[in-house]
């Protein structure tokens, strides 16, 4: 018996083998074709077993044995791997036109309606005239400044709470999940998080949607595997997500248009001004002049909003502070630079107060070179491009792996140390004009959230260094903290971020 089990592993070995062989020449020798360097596949799911737990760790580590630029498989879909910042400026500038599409895939179908939202839209006319909305409509610069109201009384009663807990532990995983929810709630929907049924329901739904997506199934990958998916139910999962977020949607939009809104978007009850919902509604009936919008576009354009915008800011808050109880000694001197700047006791945190805090700039900076929340994202390729000399398919898949081009050490010293200091005389920022920092992406397709998030986040660090002072529980040290990292659309914290205000600051 056991000298069968050992033949028939043996014929397994050599099959397996013969699979790997013959992957690997058939990827390697077509003609003249010159692919960019690959790892040996496996028959059938080529390299998914490689992606790990967490793929932009497992992807770098494959990085620094093939290089900057790799061609995986991810099942039959040829995938591209970036990992420097050299090769990151080739896709996003030089040939950002050739690079601007997305891919096709079958579960973000069912959620983001047939992929008509902006992150999934396929570069073109369609594309251009949502994102002009999305820019020019929702998140131009005027509009941001009139969301300050918000996000003030936000971090305001946030600071409060907070107050109220003082030399207690408190949850601030929570809390920055609450806060960020609440503040784009009531940008979106004119009323928090917590107080509306709507909102609440959409983003507990959208994040358990979102979670479901990033898992890279088989199904997905291996066309004549995808029975699978419906076998194991996962298909019906987000059948049912979409359905219930779809409700949610249909049923906001009643609730606004019931109420009414008058030509510039403010609500008859003048509660809550210029929200997402009530500017794309008039932008429906037709209310502003040259820009048009369909059901199904303002639908999509919502879920981008409220998915794209609230577990990035949040996950983005959570690892500022968890760096920052990592080294104390960051941690003070951000203090004295705020406490400095906002010195004689003024409490409110102006935009002006905000330009002059360097330092603060740079602690920013240097957690999203560490931890940029959306560590690897995806392109697809429109057309035939020759790219450094290696020549790249239609329709191949693109993973810019942020997190790896954050630790290229052609442009980093020491990368693996949090070091804010490596920015003060340094004019690279994350706008997407630098590509060694590109949390938010660069080219056409950059972050239209970047303004937005970026002023958030300054915002609500900069009241709790101005306000508290930090510690762990039970006297821990800083570097007792566990900083290990969960999968998913963003890359947050595992654990909850747990830590006591010392002191408070009024
Ligand atoms: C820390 C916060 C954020 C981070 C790190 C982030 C990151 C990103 C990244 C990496 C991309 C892909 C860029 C590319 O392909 O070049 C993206 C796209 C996008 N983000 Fe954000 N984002 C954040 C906040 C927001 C916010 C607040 C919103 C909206 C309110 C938003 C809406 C979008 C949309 C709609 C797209 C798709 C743009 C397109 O394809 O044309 N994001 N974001």
């Amino acid at each position: 018996m056991e000298e069968f089990q050992l033949f028939a592993f043996l014929v397994a070995l050599i099959v397996l083998f013969c699979g790997l062989y013959f992957t690997r020449n058939k990827l390697t020798s077509r003609g003249n074709i010159k692919l960019a360097p690959s790892p040996p596949t496996l028959p059938v799911i080529g390299n998914l077993h490689q992606l790990g737990h967490l793929p932009h760790r497992s992807l770098w580590e494959l990085s620094t044995k093939y290089g900057p630029i790799m061609l995986l498989k991810f099942g039959s879909k040829p995938t591209l791997v970036i990992s420097s910042a050299a090769i990151a400026k080739e896709i996003l500038k030089t040939h950002d036109l050739a690079f601007a599409n997305k891919p096709v895939m079958s579960a973000p179908k069912k959620i983001f309606y047939d992929l008509k939202d902006l992150v999934n839209l396929q570069y073109g006319e369609q594309w251009r005239k949502i994102r002009s909305i999305f820019v020019h409509e929702l998140l131009n610069s005027t509009r941001v400044k009139s969301f300050n109201t918000i996000r003030e009384e936000e971090i305001g009663l946030m600071v409060e709470k907070i107050k109220r807990v003082s030399s207690s532990p408190v949850n601030l995983t929570y809390m920055f999940t609450r806060l960020t929810n609440d503040m784009i709630c009531r940008s979106a929907f004119g009323k928090k998080h917590s107080e509306t049924g709507h909102g609440k329901i959409f983003l507990d739904k959208m994040d358990d949607a979102v979670a479901l997506l990033f898992n890279f199934t088989i199904g997905e990958f291996v066309p004549w595997l995808g029975w699978i998916n419906r076998l194991n139910g996962f298909n019906a999962s987000l059948d049912k997500y979409a359905r219930e977020l779809d409700e949610v949607l249909n049923a906001v939009i009643e609730d606004h248009m019931s109420r009414g809104t008058s030509s510039n978007g403010d609500e008859d009850d003048g509660k809550s001004k210029e929200n997402f919902v009530d500017i794309l509604l008039g932008i429906y009936k037709g209310n502003t002049p040259g820009v048009s919008i369909d059901l199904i576009s303002l639908k999509a354009v919502i879920l981008d909003a409220l998915g794209a915008g609230t577990e990035t800011s949040t996950t983005t808050l959570i690892w500022v502070m968890t760096e920052l109880i990592r080294n104390p000694p960051v941690m003070t001197k951000l203090q004295d630079e705020i406490r400095e700047i906002m010195e004689g006791g003024k409490q409110q945190i102006t935009d002006e107060d905000l330009q002059k805090m360097q330092y603060l700039k740079a602690v920013i900076k240097e957690t999203f070179r560490c931890h940029p929340p959306v560590a690897i994202y995806f392109r697809a390729a429109r057309e035939y491009v020759n790219l450094m000399g290696y020549d790249i398919a239609p329709e191949t898949m693109i993973l810019i792996n942020a997190w790896a081009i954050g630790r290229d050490p052609s442009c980093w010293d020491e990368p693996e140390k949090f070091m804010p200091e490596r920015f003060l005389n340094s004019c690279v920022d994350f706008r997407g004009f630098d590509f060694q920092l590109i949390p938010f992406g660069a080219g056409r397709r950059i972050c239209p959230g970047l303004g937005f998030a970026a002023i958030s986040i300054e915002h609500t660090v900069a009241n709790l260094m101005q306000k508290f002072d930090w510690a762990l529980p039970h006297g821990a040290k800083g570097e007792d903290l566990d900083a290990t990292e969960r999968p998913g659309f963003t890359i947050g914290k595992k654990e909850p971020l747990i830590v006591v205000p010392t002191k408070s600051y009024f």
